[in-house]
């Protein structure tokens, strides 16, 4: 059983650094608006699969990623699937501080982060990021765990405001993915 968080440290590019990417990728990598959405428009069905949510300490130079107050984050870590295939797995850090802890992102369960988060018309979001994942990335236990064909991934990651609200959410595309077609 491969351990969680999974790490997803790799060379985290801007989308105007990134090259060789197909239009499909850049679609799929640069979507602005819900990746739930996009994912539920694709498919008959739609389903959130909870790997792990453990509080974790960043790291010094994690979190930089967030605001510096932030030390400790609930770690989300789950797979995206459409029609039985999971075809995401994206790690969340959701801050926890002493004044948010009936934050409801922090009690999602089998529910989409983006079904909540995209309803407020509040939210924000930072440049989305771009990575990619090679056949000896850690990430590639968690293909072989789901018995996926070995490929090399692609990810993207931003961080979202709600109101003061700051959070960091990763999404790498698996095997058999829409955007690798
Ligand atoms: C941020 C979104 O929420 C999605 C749902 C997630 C979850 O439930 O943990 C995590 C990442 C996203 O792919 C979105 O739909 O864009």
């Amino acid at each position: 059983m491969i351990t969680f968080p999974l790490s997803l440290s790799a060379n985290w590019q801007s989308t105007a650094q990134v090259t060789g990417l197909s239009n499909a990728e850049k679609e799929w990598l640069f979507e602005p608006h819900s990746l739930t959405a996009k994912l539920k428009s694709q498919s008959q069905r739609f389903a959130v699969k909870v790997l792990s949510e453990q509080k974790v300490d960043l790291s010094q130079s994690q979190q930089t990623l967030l605001s510096e107050q932030v030390s400790t984050v609930l770690n989300r870590e789950v797979l995206l699937l459409c029609d039985e295939q999971p075809i995401v797995y994206a790690q969340s850090w959701l801050p926890v501080t002493s004044n948010n802890t009936n934050n409801q992102l922090h009690n999602m369960g089998e529910r989409p982060l983006g079904d909540v988060i995209f309803q407020d018309p509040a939210l924000r979001r930072t440049d989305i990021e771009i990575a990619r994942f090679d056949d000896n990335h850690s990430l590639q236990s968690l293909v072989s765990e789901l018995n996926l064909p070995n490929h090399s991934l692609l990810g993207r990651r931003s961080v979202f405001s709600l109101h003061n609200y700051q959070f960091l959410v990763c999404e790498v595309f698996l095997p058999g993915a829409y955007l690798y077609s």
